[in-house]
């Protein structure tokens, strides 16, 4: 199994590529791709881990060489948040960014399952699903936006806070990766209860988790370890699936079918091909659905501009 990681001289991308180099299966190649010169260095650097994972780099104007061949494509190339922005406000040079990169996906791996981490998740995934239909290469049971740090924060936050046990803990969240468009599902967590108002609390705090990252960095960016740690845990996944393990679920935005909006993220069922079946994200509470009505129009806008922006 091939794994490009586009973005692999940044904050992100040095974390995951490191992750990735210890965690993936032996034999496996990891192949990194940063504007930056630095990147053959990281790659010379990860190279003297002792593991059966073999890794190269490539810096420069074009991704081709680190492309070819992949079967999973992981972009964390793009600008990060400083205090005072949302989201939304780095879609004028990520945008851009992201259409670039997977034009050249869609000509060197076109089958290659694509993973995007760079933000605003809700429209950069929507403009790589655009840039591939115009090169008439689009599956989209291939295409994933990456919504995986939502998922361990709440695992990490609700297990602190209720004291259970990390091995048994799973928070679903479900929509989009920004503000109110992110929804944990508290009521679904087993072996948690919360009062109107710790539900109203703890979901705040894993909608707004990255703003505290982002406060607390002081202008030095956004969250990168556990973002690593989060592109390693989806990327594993995948990789696990892709190679025919059975049973591999995974929170994620994709272009499912949902009744909601053309993306959304949700529980998915990863198989040999991608996306094996989008599955149900089973019952709301009244504060879910309440949370969910409200926040759907910004999902919708979100992905619009995505769209518009490729057309
Ligand atoms: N999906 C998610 O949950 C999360 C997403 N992010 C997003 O991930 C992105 C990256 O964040 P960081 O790694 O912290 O930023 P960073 O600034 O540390 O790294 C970004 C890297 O992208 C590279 N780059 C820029 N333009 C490029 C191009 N055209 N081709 C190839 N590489 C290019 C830069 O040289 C840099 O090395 C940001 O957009 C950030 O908002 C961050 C945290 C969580
Ligand atoms: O908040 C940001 O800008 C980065 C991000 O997506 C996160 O940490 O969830």
């Amino acid at each position: 199994m091939k794994v490009a990681v586009l973005g692999a001289a940044g904050g992100i991308g040095q974390a995951l590529a490191l992750l990735l180099k210890t965690t993936l299966p032996a034999g496996s190649a990891l192949s990194l791709y940063d504007i930056a010169p630095v990147t053959p260095g990281v790659a010379a650097d990860l190279s003297h881990i002792p593991t059966g994972v073999s890794v190269v780099g490539f810096g420069g104007e074009d991704p081709t060489a680190a492309l070819e061949g992949a079967d999973i494509v992981l972009i964390s190339a793009g600008v990060a948040r400083k205090p005072g922005m949302d989201r939304a406000d780095l879609f004028n040079v990520n945008a851009g960014i992201v259409k670039n990169l997977i034009e050249k996906v869609a000509a060197t791996c076109p089958t290659a399952c694509i993973g995007i981490i760079t933000n605003p998740v809700n429209t950069t995934v929507p403009i790589a699903a655009e840039v591939l239909k115009k090169a008439g290469v689009y599956d989209k049971k291939k295409l994933f936006g990456i919504t995986t740090l939502d998922v361990i924060r709440g695992e990490t936050f609700i297990s602190e806070a209720k004291g259970i046990d990390l091995a048994d803990i799973k928070v679903p969240v479900i929509g989009g990766h920004s503000g109110v468009t992110i929804l944990p599902l508290l009521s679904q967590v087993v072996g948690a209860s919360f009062t109107d108002e710790e539900v109203e609390k703890m979901t705040h705090r894993i909608q707004n988790a990255g703003t505290e990252v982002v406060e607390a960095k002081a202008g030095g960016g956004s969250a990168t370890l556990s973002m690593g740690q989060a592109a390693c845990r989806f990327a594993l996944s995948l990789v696990d699936a892709l190679s025919g393990k059975a049973d591999v679920i995974e929170y994620t935005y994709v272009d499912g079918g949902s009744e909601h909006a053309q993306f959304f993220a949700q529980p998915v069922l990863l198989g040999k091909n991608g996306v094996e079946k989008v599955l149900p994200y089973g019952e709301l509470s009244a504060f879910e659905q309440n949370a969910m009505d409200k926040m759907l129009d910004t999902l919708k806008g979100d992905i619009k501009l995505g769209v518009e922006f490729v057309k």
